[in-house]
């Protein structure tokens, strides 16, 4: 098979991390006989430098050609210092998302078992955890009008949600309910936020579409707080834009570290591939930071985009077999860290010789 992937490494640790991935999915294309073509866009802080767009028009035009799209991260540190800069890396992770109607962005958060000890919380709590996030990502208070009062003393955002928004991602969720645990949580702020009440007023209807799920229904603050005490108890949660974001960081918690979650958005136009952390400026450059996260959003890629279910079998199972040999970044071992590289090229290895 053809696969045509757009590459968008990004700012910060975003290209160390990619070309890991690539590693991977060059291997693993090797074994299974695939062509590989790559093609490279600008997008973040990297583009504001070059050609002052963080998403420029031809990286629309690379993303819109490919079948699937590997994403690093953006993110600058001098914009995230300076909150009157005007153009931001942010802003053209955003553009991306609307442009290519990414409205759904799935988010496992599954352990792995030799890093159970590494959970801040006890094992018995989180060995098992397996639950998918699905996070809204083209509406709500990201995309909503904002900006100064006239006088500058103040500023808003706008929170928007259609009940057309809200009733495609609540569907998706309870179509991978019924392929899991038929158990489908729908996190909202509905006692205070009147977007929120749209949203279960839509859930409330739908719910009764898909009998042979359940359905429960918790509010943000009340979700944050069990995603920690109780992980397993969630088997699908759907919520809004800003929730799923925050949710999802603390979620990662459970697995060890924010370095080990991959994330699949998708949508009406191509499907995103990126973990669903930043770029992680401190690391940059100096070969430290895990790449798991980016390396098991290539295996959902395999099986999302290219439905090679076999090929992400294997880069998940080699993923394993790294952690089992101790062949982890800082973030995981302190003392016996590898390098990003060398992760990289273990579980490339791996796949190769499998
Ligand atoms: N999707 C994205 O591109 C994305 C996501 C989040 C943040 N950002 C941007 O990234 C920049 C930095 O933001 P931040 O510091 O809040 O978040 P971040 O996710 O970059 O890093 C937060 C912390 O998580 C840990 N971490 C993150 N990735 C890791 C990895 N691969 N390996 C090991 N540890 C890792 C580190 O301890 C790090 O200090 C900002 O400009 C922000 O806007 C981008
Ligand atoms: C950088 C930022 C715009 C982004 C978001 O909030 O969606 C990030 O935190 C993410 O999770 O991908
Ligand atoms: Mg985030």
């Amino acid at each position: 098979m053809k696969l045509n992937i757009a590459v968008l490494s990004g700012d910060g640790i975003g290209p160390e991390i990619v070309d890991q991935a690539l590693k991977v999915v060059r291997a693993i294309s090797k074994k299974f006989g695939h062509e590989v073509s790559t093609e490279e866009g600008l997008v973040g802080a990297t583009a504001i430098d070059k050609v002052g767009d963080p998403y420029p028009e031809s990286t629309h035009e690379i993303c819109m050609e490919a079948d699937a799209v590997l994403f690093g991260a953006i993110g600058d540190p001098k914009f995230d210092n300076d909150p009157t800069a005007k153009v931001r890396p942010e802003q053209g992770l955003l553009r991306m998302r609307k442009q290519l109607g990414l409205y759904a962005n799935l988010r496992p958060v599954t352990t792995f078992p030799s890093l159970l000890h590494k959970s801040p919380l006890r094992k018995e709590l989180v060995e098992g955890a397996d639950f998918l996030c699905l996070r809204e990502l083209t509406g709500g208070i990201y995309f909503g009008d904002k900006g100064r009062t006239e006088d500058n003393q103040g500023a808003f955002d706008h929170c928007v949600y259609t009940r057309e928004e809200i009733a495609r991602i609540l569907h998706l969720a309870y179509k991978f309910a019924l392929q899991r645990d038929k158990r489908v949580t729908v996190v909202d702020k509905a006692n205070v936020l009147e977007t929120s009440r749209l949203w279960r007023e839509e859930a409330q209807k739908i719910e009764k579409e898909y009998p042979e799920v359940e359905t429960d229904y918790m509010f943000v603050d009340n979700a944050a707080m069990q995603i920690i005490q109780w992980p397993k108890k969630f088997d699908v949660m759907v919520t809004e834009n800003m929730f799923g974001d925050i949710l999802t960081d603390e979620a990662s918690v459970i697995t060890g570290s924010l370095g080990l979650l991959p994330s699949a958005s998708v949508g009406t136009h191509t499907s995103v591939f990126e973990p669903i952390h930043g770029s992680y400026p401190q690391a940059a450059g100096k070969d430290i930071a895990n790449p798991v996260a980016t390396i098991l959003s290539a295996a959902m890629m395999f099986e999302t985009a290219f439905e090679l279910k076999e090929e992400g079998a294997l880069i998940r199972k080699a993923v394993l077999a790294s952690m089992d040999a101790g062949v982890v970044t800082e973030d995981i071992d302190k003392e016996k860290a590898c390098k990003t590289s060398e992760v990289g090229d273990w579980i490339a290895n791996y796949v190769l010789e499998a």
